[in-house]
């Protein structure tokens, strides 16, 4: 019988000038960028989140602690490869995965395409797997009044 769960993501990061916007494995070009021990990649780190916390194996900082200076400006790529072996090493794989990131702005729809074909290979799902999707809160909020960045994940992981 295949054995089926489900994990869920969520997490917000400061915007501020002078620092990259990381996305979905990929520098958007933007006035401000997210702030973090990492390189912030908020849609990176809500899907390692979700993932780990489907495999019931805790959370992002549980394994990557941002008091570690090895962490310190990493790549979040390299945290969602670690954390796929995490997950394969407790014998499951990827069925699908929705996200949203919220942003008041810019537009990240012309950046989607990229961002599923960076972090499909990262991860080595099908690109089909991965969802990736944006809203903005209306110029409500911390989003919208700029001053972060929060996305949000669901996975579905099995294991035969
Ligand atoms: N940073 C963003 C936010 C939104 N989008 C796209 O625009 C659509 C409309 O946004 P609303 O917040 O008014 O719903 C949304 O559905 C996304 O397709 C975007 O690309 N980047
Ligand atoms: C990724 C880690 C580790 O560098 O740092 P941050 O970039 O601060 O990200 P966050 O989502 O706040 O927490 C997880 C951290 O342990």
């Amino acid at each position: 019988m295949i054995k089926f769960r489900t994990g869920f993501g969520y997490d917000v990061h400061q915007l501020k000038e002078g620092y990259d916007l990381w996305l979905g494995g990929i520098k958007v070009p933007h006035t401000k960028g997210a702030v973090g021990h990492s390189d912030a990649d908020v849609l990176i780190h809500v899907i390692c989140d979700a993932l780990l916390g489907a495999a019931n194996k805790r959370d992002i900082g549980y394994h990557f602690s941002d008091k570690d200076p090895k962490y310190k400006g990493i790549d979040s790529k390299i945290l969602l490869k670690e954390v796929m072996n995490i997950i394969r090493e407790a014998g499951y794989e990827v069925g699908n995965i929705d996200s949203t990131i919220c942003l008041q702005q810019p537009k990240v729809n012309p950046h989607i395409p990229n961002m599923i074909s960076c972090l499909s290979e990262v991860m080595e799902i099908d690109s089909e797997d991965l969802s990736i999707k944006a809203t903005t809160t209306e110029k409500l909020s911390f989003v919208g009044r700029e001053e972060g960045i929060s996305a949000y994940a669901t996975v579905l992981i099995y294991k035969k």
